[in-house]
């Protein structure tokens, strides 16, 4: 391992540590998200209010700004960011305390290419972030964490796996059950994860029935429109908030649909089949 290496791992380590230590949450009644400029320095016209339980979408070209975006609320911004938003927790900008406080996060992040370092087994991480949390007995919690996530992922995993060996998949799986049912983080960014193998609107439903404000950015139709809204963002700002409307949740449905018929040929795929029958006849729900 070289030094560039080991402080990345050491880094790492250290974001791993801080995550443990986010024992205790302000409650977060009301986020808002105050406009600054786009790339071009010219006004963003956005003043928006999230409350808990809601879904929220940010969807854009690539290099539009939805990174930038998620960015300002994971440092909760204060005009300080290339984008000069500020955000507002429960109306009022946060304390400084709270902003560089490792001990009180507000925001948990969750990304494709996230993964853990440590070398423990599941079990003992899972305990010892449990640990951070309650005072007692954590035994039934982490039983719970595992299974939770092991309903998301794809392939199951047990106790005993150590973290640095499971799939990205079962990372992203381990990483949600554990923001939901043990994080005190009571704001959720999510940057793009489509392609986790995961179950993820089950993943969605798991954290919105804790109550959290959950922001997510992608470029698949089916997260998109499962949003309450989505955030449309242009050369650095937000242009326009659409809400997800009746027809759009029909549209859902069907979109549904055709993702279970790539599934179920993914499905096919994987297990060395072959892909010449029609693909009606390969369709569950047509059969
Ligand atoms: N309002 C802004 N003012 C100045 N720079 C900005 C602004 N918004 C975004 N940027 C910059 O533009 C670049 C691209 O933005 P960003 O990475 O957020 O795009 P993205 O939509 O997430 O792209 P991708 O879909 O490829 O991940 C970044 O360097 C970011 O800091």
């Amino acid at each position: 391992m070289d030094r560039d290496q080991a402080l990345a791992h050491i880094e790492a380590l250290a974001g791993q540590i801080d995550a443990l230590r986010s024992s205790s949450a302000p409650e977060v009644r009301v986020l808002t998200i105050l406009g600054g400029i786009n790339k071009q320095g010219q006004p963003e016209d956005l003043r928006l209010t999230l409350r808990p339980g809601e879904l929220v979408s940010v969807v854009g070209p690539t290099g539009s700004g939805k990174s930038r975006l998620l960015g300002d609320i994971e440092c909760l911004a204060q005009g300080d960011t290339p984008s000069g938003r500020r955000i507002l927790v429960n109306d009022a900008p946060p304390p400084p305390g709270l902003r560089f406080s490792t001990h009180q996060k507000l925001v948990a992040q969750l990304s494709q290419t996230m993964n853990f370092v440590m070398d423990l087994s599941v079990g003992d991480f899972i305990a010892m972030h449990a640990e951070c949390r309650l005072a007692g007995e954590v035994g039934p919690l982490v039983s719970q964490v595992i299974a939770q996530a092991n309903d998301l992922a794809g392939e199951p995993f047990d106790r005993d796996a150590a973290l640095t060996q499971l799939s990205g998949g079962q990372t992203r799986a381990l990483m949600i059950a554990d923001t939901a049912l043990l994080s005190a983080s009571p704001i959720v960014l999510i940057d793009e994860i489509e392609n986790a193998g995961i179950d993820r609107k089950k993943s969605l439903e798991l954290l919105l029935a804790r109550e959290k404000i959950v922001l997510m950015s992608t470029h698949d139709p089916i997260l998109a429109l499962l949003g309450d809204r989505r955030l449309v963002i242009r050369g650095g700002a937000v242009v326009d908030i659409i809400e997800t409307s009746l027809a759009e949740r029909a549209n859902l449905a069907a979109l549904e649909q055709l993702d279970q018929t790539l599934m179920a040929v993914r499905h096919r795929l994987r297990g060395g089949q072959r892909i010449d029958s029609p693909v009606e006849e390969m369709l569950p729900w047509m059969r």
